[in-house]
């Protein structure tokens, strides 16, 4: 069984809690809940990999408890195996139609119950090692622009909620085309390797994301950072990838550098996240036309999605 899951058992008869927790302990770590109404609480608080269900229930019966988990948006993704006496078949479809991975009847068989339970733990392990590459750039193992679209959105909700400053960065590397024309372009996926690894330590903090948005263009979301926290941050990224002193020889002898726009709001009605996005483009493009190797700050227009 995969080590370090915890598993949610919710069953009103403290001996039924204390048998399944014999049988799993030494498997899982055990979290115990005596009602529905204790459970949703303790999914809510602890965020179990596996919840194990009894049907049968006074108050908050299983299903009802079930339909609990399943309307908030934090529990509704944990898998529910339903355990119970009932052994008619309409109870079994009805636990499966509201979403149950799996169902597993009374009398209680330790054997059954482990490798069930191990059964499951392996398809949430398998789920999230394919959803982690699903967000993951191969190239530089940074976030990829899926997983920067998602969290974008999310941290914009999010600082609207609690009225913080959002800092949005495009960092892209200058005159790269000519980098790759001259060293070919194996030598420039090392370049972006080390370009990224500087962005990652410098964005690895609090709730920040690094990702790859394409090509040789970076963002960085910055939730709580304000325009001068953010620019000091950018600029540290600009010194680290100018002292790494990788020549960039064509005209002059050069180094590799990048540049970066930055755009920072408290989120708010009047504007869209596409708006940030756009103002911190367009800085970027004022950092390119300004020289390059240095970042700009540019505030953003109301519902521009440019
Ligand atoms: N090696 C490598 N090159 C890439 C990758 N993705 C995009 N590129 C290259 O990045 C270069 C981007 O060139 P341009 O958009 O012209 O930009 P630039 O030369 O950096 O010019 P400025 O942005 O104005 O400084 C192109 O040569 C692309 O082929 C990649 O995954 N690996």
């Amino acid at each position: 069984m995969p080590n370090s899951f915890s598993v949610l058992i919710i069953d009103d008869e403290i001996i039924n809690l204390q048998i399944i927790s014999d049988i799993l302990r030494s498997e899982v770590d055990i979290i115990m809940a005596k009602s529905g109404e204790q459970g949703v609480r303790k999914a809510l608080e602890l965020s179990p990999d596996l919840i194990l269900l009894d049907v049968m229930m006074p108050d908050m019966d299983g299903f009802e408890t079930m339909e609990k988990l399943s309307q908030d948006s934090r529990t509704c993704d944990i898998p529910v195996i339903f355990i119970t006496a009932l052994d008619d078949i309409k109870n079994e479809e009805k636990g499966l139609l509201l979403g149950a991975s799996d169902y597993i009847q009374k009398p209680i068989h330790a054997s059954i119950i482990k490798a069930r339970v191990a059964l499951h733990l392996k398809l949430i392990n398998q789920h999230r090692i394919l959803e982690r590459l699903s967000t993951i750039d191969p190239l530089t193992s940074l976030a990829n622009r899926r997983k920067y679209e998602e969290t974008i959105r999310s941290e914009w909700k999010l600082m609207e909620e609690i009225n913080e400053t959002l800092s949005l960065a495009v960092i892209d590397i200058d005159n790269f085309k000519q980098y790759n024309d001259f060293y070919g372009h194996a030598a420039g996926d090392k370049v972006l390797q080390k370009v990224a690894a500087i962005l990652a330590n410098n964005f690895k903090h609090n709730s920040n994301l690094v990702a790859r948005y394409g090509g040789e263009e970076f963002v960085a979301i910055m939730p709580r950072t304000s325009k001068k926290e953010a620019l000091q941050r950018l600029n540290k990224c600009i010194s680290e990838v100018q002292e790494m002193a990788i020549t960039c020889k064509k005209e002059n002898d050069n180094v590799v550098t990048i540049s970066a726009g930055v755009s920072s709001i408290i989120p708010n009605d009047g504007f869209k996240f596409e708006s940030l996005f756009a103002a911190a483009d367009e800085a970027l493009y004022l950092a390119k036309y300004e020289g390059k190797n240095q970042v700009k700050w540019k505030s953003a227009k109301a519902n521009d999605i440019a």
